[in-house]
């Protein structure tokens, strides 16, 4: 982005910095390509031209509500940006249409008022602070005037702030779109009270968030032709089904687990229920309680949004008898049984928690007891009946823990949306798109690959985006933009989802494939994506491979790819389930409808939220996208805390330098003519004086200063990368040069008339001694 002469000795520039990602300085000497920096923190630092990014030192205190009114738009430059804006408390900035959000950690209440809302109500964008109402009220706006569909998509990493912000969103949109005075239920009442409950039994704490969602979540909100809220519906994604019966320290599983282990006295009784501790699911971590959270209070205030969103008393009483029933699921322990690889529950205890069990699914024990550790195998010639080993019998049993579960859950979601109701005439929708960022860990299995897939998929509608936003506005002012360059990774989507041959259909083949291993899945991909420019075959591993993603590399561990894309429920589970009496957990298993109608029996995790995720793309490719970027400053959760490393790579990932990088491919630097003139008419003074037309002026100063490759629109200046540093760097040396006249007039001036002072000092001097001299004589 720097030429080399936008720099000079005296600039003031931004380099690299381990610490700090970019640190302030001062060009103290230039030598060939090695640029001498003296920093801010005071050290002497020798770089490369090409690493050196020039610093606005007009940049306003308080920072710009807009990235792209920065002089300069570079990464140095935004994060500084952002910098002092968080610092005054101002988390939200836009970058053109994006609106950056960074995770404040305290409340702003002042910020989210009535009163703030009644602000942002027919506001045009961009004419007050940045803020989430702004979005959402200009898709608003343009739903109701154009009639189109819009989107809002909230991204951002874990704890970034994506659920608060849709929350926002909605709340917003229910203020807009609302009815008042209507007796009974709205809709927006119950599409608000649905965050509640889907937070209950889709939310858990987690090393990164306190309240993690740890489902992805679209909300389609259907409007009437008067643009009131007229419908709602909710799709979730990926639910972690792990969660369940695995948890590490100091995280905790599904908060509806220990609201119901808090409930009042005879709830608990009911289910059978003691403390947290005593349950496995629940115990492999020492993290029971959350700061600030009544877990007693939230299940008064979940069974109440229960109510509102429209579960019946006798549903969430089923609702609550299944998640007791999967932690009693999880305390049965098995021993070995008296044959080879065979088992039987382990003891009294165990045999308790198996009868609990069985009694609030209102299933048989026995039968129940044989699903868990027995299979039947039907072959033509007979029925063999095989025993499980202790170790299969505990998959067996947290198998049906996690079915259970996201069953439930699965449950839950369809529920609220058949009670808030859909409206088929609806002619127009805003989506809020609340999704997982781009994960990147030490271990990455196939949940990240899906998630890192989602976001892929997201990032290429994006960038489709952002590159039609630069052409309208180029369109706008009448400028040529058919040479700017769009990059995008279909290379990467086309390596995941391709089918056949992509890794998704390779996995499907190999689950399929009685004999596959993880090693015989890996191999596969090593030898079928050899030449590929996205993937690579780490060298030491023989199971892990690596994906170039648009965010960066990701090494993914193959071992449990195979299970986890493995969907079905074991036959024997689904046998007992279905005869259960109680008619809600029988309605659980019921085959969905897509299974019963396919051929084949196989049905894959990756290959159905394959079809979940086209089918959202399809949605949001018909509706105008707004973004949604969630920073988290910090990752000790604290207000005040600004790590500039952390951000910078959130704001890589999020792809908000890749929309400056697709500005920066065109004109990222736009000036007002008056503006251009007002800062560079100095350059050449006798232009101005001529008074020539403001665009004829900015056009003979720029071919002036032999400028090559900008464009003069209707009402602004469009500069390349670099430009507005290089004419910065013409004005500073006028302005220097200018310093330098005046500082030799004053000296001159100061010299002189000391000079003049001392000659008459010394001529008064000599007429005295002169004078003195003739008394004398
Ligand atoms: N605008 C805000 N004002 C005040 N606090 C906020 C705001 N946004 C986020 N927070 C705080 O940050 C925490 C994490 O935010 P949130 O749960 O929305 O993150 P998330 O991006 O949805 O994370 P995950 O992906 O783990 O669900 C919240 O519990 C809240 O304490």
């Amino acid at each position: 982005m720097a030429a080399p002469d936008n720099i000079i000795v005296g600039s003031h520039v931004w380099i690299e910095d381990p610490k700090l990602a970019w640190i302030d300085g001062e060009v103290t000497r230039i030598s060939g390509k090695d640029v001498h920096v003296r920093t801010t923190n005071g050290k002497n630092v020798v770089t490369n031209m090409s690493q050196v990014f020039p610093k606005d030192t007009e940049a306003p205190p308080g920072g710009v509500d807009d990235m792209t009114k920065l002089s300069y738009l570079h990464e140095p430059g935004v994060l500084q940006n952002l910098a002092t804006r968080y610092e005054l408390n101002e988390i939200y900035t836009y970058t053109g249409n994006i609106l950056i959000a960074v995770n404040p950690f305290q409340r702003l209440p002042h910020l989210y008022d009535t009163h703030m809302m009644e602000q942002y109500k027919g506001a045009a964008f961009g004419e007050l602070s940045p803020h989430v109402f702004a979005v959402a009220d200009a898709a608003y706006r343009a739903m109701v005037n154009e009639g189109k569909s819009n989107s809002i998509l909230v991204s951002g990493e874990s704890g970034a702030g994506k659920t608060e912000t849709t929350k926002m969103l909605m709340r917003y949109l229910a203020f807009l779109g609302g009815r008042s005075g209507v007796e009974g239920r709205t809709v927006e009442q119950q599409v608000l009270e649905s965050n509640p409950v889907l937070e209950a039994f889709g939310n858990a704490k987690t090393v990164r968030n306190n309240n993690s969602s740890r489902f992805g979540k679209f909300v389609e909100i259907q409007f009437d032709k008067s643009g009131r809220i007229s419908g709602a519906a909710i799709r979730t994604y990926l639910l972690e089904r792990s969660r369940v019966c695995q948890i590490s320290d100091p995280e905790r599983n599904y908060h509806c687990f220990y609201l119901l282990c808090a409930a009042p006295a005879e709830d608990k009784e009911k289910y059978k229920l003691g403390s947290p501790k005593s349950f496995h699911y629940l115990n492999q971590s020492k993290c029971y309680e959350l700061d600030g959270v009544n877990d007693a209070h939230e299940y008064l205030e979940t069974r109440r949004a229960m109510d509102i969103v429209g579960i019946g008393e006798e549903e969430q009483e089923a609702i609550f008898r299944v998640v007791a029933a999967i932690l009693h699921l999880g305390n049965i322990e098995f021993a070995k049984g008296a044959e080879i690889d065979s088992s039987k529950i382990k003891d009294d205890k165990s045999r308790f928690h198996l009868d609990t069990t069985a009694e609030l699914l209102r299933c048989d024990p026995t039968n129940l007891e044989d699903a868990l550790i027995k299979r039947v195998m039907v072959t033509p010639e007979e029925i063999i009946t095989r025993t499980l080993d202790p170790e299969n019998a505990v998959s067996s049993r947290d198998a049906l823990a996690k079915t259970l579960y996201s069953r439930l859950f699965d449950w839950i979601v369809e529920k609220i949306n058949v009670s808030i109701g859909q409206d088929p005439d609806s002619k127009s929708i805003i989506g809020v798109l609340d999704i997982y960022g781009f994960e990147s860990f030490k271990c990455n299995s196939f949940e990240q690959f899906c998630i890192n897939f989602t976001n892929e998929k997201l990032q290429q509608h994006f960038n489709q985006h952002v590159f039609k936003m630069e052409q309208e506005e180029y369109t706008k002012e009448e400028i040529d933009w058919s040479y700017i360059e769009f990059v995008d990774n279909q290379d990467v989507l086309d390596l995941i989802e391709k089918k056949p041959g992509g890794i998704i259909s390779l996995l499907d083949e190999a689950c399929m494939f009685p004999k596959s291993t993880h090693e015989t899945f890996a191999q596969k991909l090593y030898q079928t994506f050899k030449n590929n420019k996205r993937f690579i075959k780490p060298k030491l591993s023989r199971t892990d491979f690596t994906i170039l993603h648009y965010a960066g590399e990701v090494n993914y561990q193959a071992n449990q790819f195979l299970d986890k894309n493995k969907d079905y429920v074991i036959a024997e589970h689904q046998a007992v389930m279905t005869a259960s009496k109680c008619p809600f957990v029988m309605g659980l298993f019921t085959p969905l409808k897509e299974e019963s109608s396919k051929s084949s029996k196989f049905s894959s995790i990756g290959a159905r939220f394959k079809l979940q995720l086209q089918s959202l793309m399809e949605t949001l490719s018909v509706t105008e996208p707004h973004y949604i970027r969630c920073v988290k400053p910090n990752n000790v959760l604290k207000p005040a805390i600004f790590e500039n490393v952390n951000i910078i790579q959130q704001l890589r990932c999020g792809g908000v330098l890749e929309a400056i990088r697709i500005s920066c491919a065109g004109y990222p630097t736009r000036r007002a003519f008056y503006e251009f003139l007002n800062r560079f008419g100095l350059l050449a003074p006798e232009i101005l004086d001529e008074n020539y037309d403001d665009k004829v002026a900015c056009q003979m100063i720029l071919d002036r200063k032999g400028l090559k490759g900008y464009q003069i629109g209707k009402t602004k200046v469009f500069l390349r990368a670099g430009q507005m540093a290089e004419l910065d760097a013409r004005r500073a040396e006028v302005l220097g040069n200018a310093a330098r006249i005046i500082q030799r007039q004053i000296r001159t001036h100061i010299a002189r008339k000391e000079f003049i002072s001392l000659r008459k000092a010394a001529m008064e001097l000599q007429s005295y001694i002169r004078g003195d001299l003739l008394d004398f004589n």
